[in-house]
């Protein structure tokens, strides 16, 4: 959630208060004036009563403030960790008082007052300094004097008040702290500009409440404003209900537009079910606004039913983001809501709600039930079989309503779960699944929502933790995002490409695979909803913008996917230093570039590790030998429990073209030309002709085979003569003849015993010997398995324990477009074989 040029904590060296009343533009255009870091969109942070429970937790919100915050944002606090329900238990307590007349209840109540005004002086002693400390004191003892008089004279009246008390304190010490700390603060009591016309609908008078929130907020200071709590228009204290000052959190964001509005909270995001009790849970990332609201509807507590309303306008052009982020652990990214396309819109969750009632009534059969339903939005409706389910509250409502339309009505208590997701209700596969996983819960009904974003099924028995893992599971077990970013946009990339939507229809372990984003080197194409498969390389010419590493890194630290898959098909050593960050973000690499797999020995052994503790996947079986599974048989050799003691054979396809022609009826460097224009050497054809490529295939596979070298401990002949290898391309290849005695001579040699010439890698170990590896060009015999390839085939042989005396062989093309982006999707698939496999538990900082 860091962003870079906010920061509060530098407001303190430009502020300046003046207290005025201005309209919220010229309020942003007067504080971006003084501020240099100024943003224009205001955002609204919300700190849920888990974020303030403790002073540690209040300590860590406040440098959240400080690292997010300018003076033109707001904050919105709920109360400190469970205040509300402890004053709502001191209610109750009254209530019980006054019932049961007994004296030792209203001992009681003392001691519970006692104990909320110590909890309370506990935090403002704790955090603020001496001054601040005395002065807050004494204001909380005329709040537990005036709450005492309301608790025990004039409680009906007062309700709202007492229960106002926990946001207001919450909001006076965060602000006088701020003050302390980090920037001038003030604190607002909603109940100050929010009107609302009555705690049953709760609807915002916005006009008025927009003009009064613009008197009270101050210019050069930041505004923590109460959240949960109102007043309607007599004047009376209001609550928004349990949970609502997430819904003042986005209703001060309408009434200001703001840009952003977070809530955190003890939980990294929004969870596909409640990850206290559902290990398993998935984080969603992006969640759609109408499965959002759905959620908040059906029961999620993040997300209380009317957060979203007003930031859901179909008539305002304004847009507010809406994150879900946690406090305990800042850097996460959390859920982000809004609109999505394809990819977000997959996402299924189970919710579910205990304590409710099922009526049924003649009345809400047909037309009729269209009232009752405007009247008392029920849980769900079946207007055929004429049920609706509600909340207990509401069931004393709902009898005098009917009552006065003289109608009968029963009552039966019920649970829900229901799967959520978008347009779930239209879908007979999740429809069905869904049922099947209920099987053992006999669910009396099921009903698909209004909206069609939730399927509900209503159950005799509360909903036990039990059954709703067993949905989750059933719901969500092959529910997995796994984003593709394809790295290099040469030869082999495009190939890539063009295999990829062939390759997604086929293979089943791809379904759940997205490709979204597309690099070169210098631009990305990178789409959160999906790269159209079928036309990515001409979307990626049309639009692909410039880019660099930081804000490559930065995307892939936000991703929104499950998984994330970087194909390197690139042959840039730059590149390779991204995988430690890739890894260290848990993202998976596969490498067609050799440069990390031989690297020095102390970044490599880095790499592997860093993979290894973040559960990364790495794979390069196309680093050597292109398609062929060299990599796998090592790999597959060493897991099984056998040694490797030889690794030989010819390991560039175009060393293996160049020697397998050369027979001396022309001279080498006409062959070499040759091979050059037809594509066959790099460029520069010294890249071949060093043996550099050859001896980091050696390393690549020896490291494989379980060996700690470098490359300096491999011995590499250069087939360039020294006077050549410091030419520019062109000179070199206008002096390439001068190579063809060295090879002219080494031929006829060869030939006079009845050999050839190859240019062989041979890695060894030996118990007593060690380790010897080197890459040189050879005499070998004709019969040598080595010495009758197809031009430009590798060859590799391996012995080991198992394989002693009749070595294993592998032989094939080792270079070519087809086979090596066939050996890239081989890689790709195996790695989501694997992740397929992959079992996350959640671990929340916060709730764990
Ligand atoms: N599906 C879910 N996704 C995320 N969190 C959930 C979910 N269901 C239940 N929870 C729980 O809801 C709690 C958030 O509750 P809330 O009252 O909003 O916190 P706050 O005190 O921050 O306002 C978290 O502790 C989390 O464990
Ligand atoms: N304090 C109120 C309002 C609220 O929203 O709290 P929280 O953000 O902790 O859920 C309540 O407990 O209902």
């Amino acid at each position: 959630m860091k962003q870079e040029n906010t920061i509060l904590n530098k407001v303190n060296e430009n502020k300046a208060v003046s207290s005025s009343e201005i309209a919220d533009n010229d309020f942003i255009t007067e504080v971006a004036a003084e501020n240099k870091l100024a943003k224009h969109a205001i955002q609204v942070h919300k700190f849920g009563g888990s974020s303030l429970a403790t002073a540690k937790c209040i300590k860590r919100a406040l440098e959240i403030i400080r690292e997010n915050c300018q003076l033109n944002d707001i904050v919105v606090v709920s109360a400190n960790g469970k205040t509300t329900d402890r004053l709502f238990a001191l209610y109750s307590l009254v209530e019980r008082t006054i019932v049961e007349h007994t004296i030792q209840k209203s001992d009681e109540l003392t001691q519970a007052i006692d104990e909320l005004a110590k909890e309370q002086a506990q935090l403002i002693t704790e955090l603020l300094n001496a001054n601040n400390t005395k002065q807050l004191l004494l204001r909380l003892n005329k709040d537990i004097e005036q709450l005492t008089t309301w608790l025990t004279a004039d409680i009906a009246q007062h309700h709202n008040d007492v229960l106002a008390l926990g946001e207001v304190w919450s909001a006076r010490l965060l602000s006088a702290l701020l003050n302390e700390q980090v920037c001038p603060s003030n604190s607002i009591d909603s109940r100050d500009f929010l009107v609302i016309d009555n705690e049953h609908s709760c609807v915002v008078d916005t006009a008025l409440s927009a003009a009064q929130l613009r008197q009270r907020r101050q210019f050069g200071k930041l505004a923590v404003i109460t959240g949960y709590i109102s007043k309607d228009s007599r004047g009376k204290s209001c609550t928004l209900g349990r949970n609502g000052s997430d819904y003042s959190a986005t209703i001060i964001a309408s009434l200001v537009a703001a840009g952003n509005v977070t809530l955190w909270t003890d939980v990294d995001g929004i969870y596909s079910a409640d990850p206290r009790v559902v290990p398993s849970a998935r984080k969603l990332h992006r969640l759609p606004n109408g499965v959002a609201k759905e959620l908040g509807r059906l029961g999620n507590p993040v997300l209380h039913a009317k957060t979203l309303l007003p930031l859901i306008n179909p008539l305002s052009e304004h847009h507010t983001h809406l994150h879900v982020a946690s406090s305990f652990d800042a850097q996460v990214i959390g859920t982000e809501i809004g609109k999505f396309g394809q990819i977000a819109k997959q996402e299924l969750s189970v919710t579910y709600l205990n304590d409710l009632l099922l009526a049924q009534s003649v009345s809400f059969i047909g037309e009729a039930a269209a009232k009752a339903k405007a009247e008392f939005s029920p849980i769900c409706i079946d207007n055929q079989k004429g049920f609706m389910v509600i909340t207990q509250g509401q069931q004393k409502a709902l009898s005098d309503w009917l009552a006065s339309h003289d109608v009968e009505i029963t009552f039966k208590p019920v649970a829900i779960i229901a799967t959520v997701g978008h347009r779930v209700a239209e879908r007979g596969d999740i429809r069905a699944r869904f049922k099947r996983s209920l099987k053992a819960a006999k669910p009396l009904n099921l009903v698909g929502s209004d909206n069609n974003h939730s399927v509900i099924a209503i159950l005799p028995e509360p909903c036990s933790i039990e059954l709703l893992n067993t949905v989750h599971h059933e719901m969500t077990k092959d529910a997995r995002h796994i984003g593709l970013v394809v790295a290099g946009m040469g030869n082999i990339g495009e190939r890539f490409l063009e295999l990829l939507p062939a390759q997604l229809n086929k293979v089943y372990a791809l379904e759940n695979l997205h490709l979204v984003g597309l690099l070169s080197s210098k631009k990305a194409l990178i789409n959160n909803d999906g790269i159209d498969v079928t036309q990515a390389a001409s979307l990626f010419a049309q639009e692909a913008q410039s880019y660099d590493h930081e804000q490559l890194i930065s995307w892939l630290t936000q991703n929104p996917y499950d998984e994330l898959i970087v194909v390197d098909i690139t042959p840039s050593e730059d590149f390779s230093l991204l995988y430690e960050q890739m890894f260290s973000l848990g993202v998976h690499v596969i490498g067609a570039n050799k440069w990390a797999a031989s690297s020095s020995t102390a970044h490599y052994n880095n790499l592997v590790n860093t993979a290894d503790s973040n559960n990364s996947l790495c794979l390069g079986n196309t680093t050597v030998g292109a398609g062929l599974p060299i990599n796998y048989a090592i790999d597959d050799l060493r897991q099984s429990g056998d040694s490797i003691s030889e690794l030989s054979g010819i390991f560039s396809g175009t060393l293996s073209w160049l020697f397998e022609t050369y027979d001396g009826s022309s001279n080498f460097s006409e062959l070499l030309l040759n091979a050059l224009a037809q594509g066959i050497t790099e460029p520069d054809p010294r890249e071949d002709l060093s043996g550099r490529d050859v001896q980091r295939k050696l390393l690549i596979l020896a490291r494989k085979a379980g060996f700690e070298l470098a490359l300096e401990d491999i011995d590499c002949q250069n087939l360039v003569p020294e006077a050549l290898q410091a030419l520019s391309t062109n000179d070199f290849l206008a002096r390439a003849s001068e190579l063809d005695e060295y090879f002219a001579t080494a031929l006829s040699e060869a030939n006079s015993k009845g050999a050839c010439i190859r240019y062989v890698a041979r890695f060894q170990h030996n118990q007593e010997t060690g380790v010897s590896a080197k890459v040189s060009l050879e005499v070998l015999p004709q019969s040598d398995a080595f010495a009758n390839l197809t031009p430009c085939d590798n060859i590799f042989q391996i012995s080991s324990h198992w394989y002693q005396d009749n070595p294993l062989i592998i032989r094939g093309p080792g270079a070519g477009r087809d086979v090596t982006a066939g050996g890239l999707h081989s890689d790709l698939v195996k790695i989501c074989q694997q992740l397929a496999h992959k079992q996350s538990q959640v671990k929340i900082k916060g709730i764990n």
